[in-house]
This record gives C-alpha cells, structure tokens and sequence, in this order.
C-alpha cells in the first residue's frame, strides 16, 4: 500500500468496456490512472468521472497546445472535472503557460497538477535538427522546463534520462512525470529514451507514466504489483 503511488498507468484503450474491466482489477492505492487522447476522444469526460467515483486520480494527458485564452479555459474545464493532474505542451511558449497556470488559481487546493510536456520520450536527439533545434536532448529539455517553472507550472514531462539533471537545476519540489518506462527486457515499441522503473525513481522521477508493459502485459496486476515492488 502507498500514500503517493508513482506509477501512472497510461489507459490506451479503443474501448470502454475493456478499460473499465481493466481498471476493475486496480486498487487506488496501487497506481493512479492516465486517460490521453485515443479514450478521451471516444468516452469523453464520463469516463473520467466514472474513474474519479471510482477513487482513482485522473491525469488527464491531452498535451493542450493552442493560444493562452483557449489553453487557460481547457484547463479550467479539466479542474471542474476534478482531475488530479492536467498537461500542456511547453512548446505553446511562456504566456500560454502563465494563462494556464492563471486559470487554475481560482481552485486554490482544489487544482490540479499543471505540468508541461518538454520533448517527447518518442523522439531521438537527431530528430530535433529536423525541426531546426541544433542544441542537445538535454539543453532543450532543461531549457523548455526552466519556462515552465518560470511560468508557474508545477512540474514537466520529460523522459527519465534527464531526471537527474533536472532536478539538479530546478529544485525537488518540481514534479518530473516520466513516460517511456519499460522493466528489463520488455518492447520498447516507440519509445525512445527510455529507463526501467527502479533506474528511473534513482534518477529523480516523482511519477512513471507506464503503458503497455502493464495494460499488455498477461497479468497486468503482477506486472504493476512486480513494478511496485522495485520502487
Ligand atoms: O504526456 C505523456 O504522458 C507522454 C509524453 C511523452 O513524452 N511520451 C509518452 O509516451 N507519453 C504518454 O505516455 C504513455 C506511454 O505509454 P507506453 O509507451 O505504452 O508505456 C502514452 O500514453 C503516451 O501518450
């Protein structure tokens, strides 16, 4: 049992029923819950709300990136909903992260985690020249979350290669949320920079989002409960 579970399990689901018989094996203590775009899309915030009645934190991973006044309002809709964390992408630059983080002071502590999505765990270090990006994975990363904390976010996506680093430079208090977890020896599919759970925690992450490795797993409750116990 944890107070603060670390593991975020990643809901990819096309379909409802399969997410909710999923999620009927869980207990909030374990894990907390990820909806992204491919269940949003579909469900809605109905599902959200049947996971959050249901006693599981939500993040809801749908990487807003659009003005400030159309970002500041998504994140408000996503705080009535009462979701525990919500996301942008650092990318939409310093003003529409400030109007995020504008929009959710009304909720006091009642808001949720604002976090920024930094460089996606899908891409390789050669892959920002194509967008015109010459500085390193890292420099960009620290650099995007620098803006988010000087925005006003409480924390970042990042992969777990740049843990350390970041929180070296930014302070512990500053949430780093980190996708592309894989345990040894298993796919890593699109993910890129990748880090087992244990590496990943010894580097600084506060949060694993995991996906597959679970959700495809055979049992996919041994494999959060074997997760878990190498934190
Ligand atoms: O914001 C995210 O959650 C996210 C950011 C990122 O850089 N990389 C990333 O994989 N994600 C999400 O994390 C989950 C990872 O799933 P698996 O690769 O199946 O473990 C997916 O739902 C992605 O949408």
């Amino acid at each position: 049992m944890q107070n603060d579970p670390k593991v975020l399990i990643a809901l990819d689901f096309n379909d409802a029923e399969t997410a909710l018989s999923f999620v009927s094996e869980l207990d909030a203590s374990q894990c907390r819950l990820k909806v992204g775009k491919e269940l949003f899309t579909s469900f809605g915030p109905q599902f959200v709300q049947r996971l959050i009645d249901q006693g599981f934190d939500v993040f809801l991973d749908l990487k807003f990136h659009d003005i400030p006044n159309t970002v500041a309002k998504a994140v408000a809709a996503a705080a009535d909903l009462g979701v525990w964390m919500v996301n942008v992408h650092a990318g939409g630059g310093s003003r529409m992260m400030k109007a995020a983080a504008e929009a959710l002071k009304p909720y006091g502590d009642k808001a949720p985690l604002l976090i920024a999505v930094t460089m996606l765990t899908s891409m390789e270090e050669g892959e920002l020249a194509e967008m015109g990006v010459t500085r390193s994975a890292e420099e960009h990363v620290l650099s995007l979350a620098r803006l988010a904390q000087a925005s006003g976010l409480d924390g970042v996506v990042c992969s777990a290669r740049e843990a350390s680093l970041l929180k070296s430079e930014l302070g512990k208090e500053f949430k780093l949320v980190t996708p592309g977890i894989r345990p040894a020896g298993s796919d890593k599919g699109d993910q890129k920079r990748v880090m087992t759970p244990a590496e990943a925690v010894a580097a600084g992450s506060d949060y694993l989002v995991i996906g597959r490795p679970i959700t495809q797993a055979d049992s996919p409750l041994q494999a959060l409960v074997a997760i878990n116990a190498t934190l």
